[in-house]
């Protein structure tokens, strides 16, 4: 499978919006990813509806939506019309996962499940067939520019094992701390997704940054 690069608009200046989406849709990002917060499930409240909207009006790339939200269940109809492409929600925010997964599917979008970072990948072993998508947080979830934690490493390899055996065809994302220096050794252990907030939008050249994380990701391991 190749490596797909989604950059975090929660990086993005909102001020210009606009010019930073059609940035992405000029650059070889492969999808768009669209952190929600409620303020409740993480300490931080990013946006909603309207800003989904806006972003969806100017977007020509699939919208890789990961809601940090308690009980997403609620809202998962308001972010397919919204105009999400894939939905991914947190174990942890979820009692009834299997439900919450079949409810994203009905609607028509792809489904993922994201873990924390203290979350163990064996509670996914009797959801993994169902998924599109695991995201493993590689921070904390709540805010962009933090630390990769390294214990992350470890974590992808778990999922990618998991998928080698059940579901070969899953994506594979990691979310938090990704760089051109760590893009090549996380594709390396597995990962297939690379999400990137402030290594793309605090660069000086995003659309370049975006081009350096792709050969950065496809290089032959280092
Ligand atoms: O979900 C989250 C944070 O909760 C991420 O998607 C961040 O937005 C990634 O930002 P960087 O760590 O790449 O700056
Ligand atoms: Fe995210």
């Amino acid at each position: 499978m190749k490596h797909l690069i989604a950059p975090s608009i929660l990086a993005a200046d909102f001020g210009n919006l606009q010019r930073d989406i059609e940035m992405l849709n000029c650059s070889q990002a492969d999808w768009i990813h669209v952190d929600v917060m409620d303020g409740v499930f993480v300490p931080n409240i990013s946006f909603g509806f309207p800003v989904l909207e806006v972003v969806r009006k100017y977007a020509t790339k699939p919208l890789d939506v990961h809601l940090m939200i308690t009980d997403p269940d609620r809202y998962l109809k308001a972010f397919q019309t919204a105009g999400a492409t894939l939905i991914t929600v947190h174990l942890e925010a979820c009692t009834h996962l299997h439900r919450t997964i079949q409810a994203i599917k009905e609607l028509g979008c792809q489904a993922g499940v994201a873990l924390n970072p203290h979350t163990p990948v064996s509670l996914l072993e009797d959801i993994i067939t169902d998924l599109d998508l695991v995201l493993i947080m590689s921070v904390n979830p709540g805010f962009g520019g933090q630390r990769f934690i390294d214990n992350s490493y470890k974590k992808i390899k778990q999922v990618k094992a998991l998928s080698d055996q059940y579901n070969p065809n899953l994506y594979i994302e990691i979310d938090g701390g990704v760089n051109q220096h760590n893009a090549n050794s996380l594709v390396a252990a597995g990962a297939n997704v690379l999400v990137a907030g402030n290594a793309v939008f605090a660069a000086s050249n995003p659309s370049q940054t975006i081009i350096d994380l792709k050969v950065a990701s496809d290089l032959k391991f280092v």
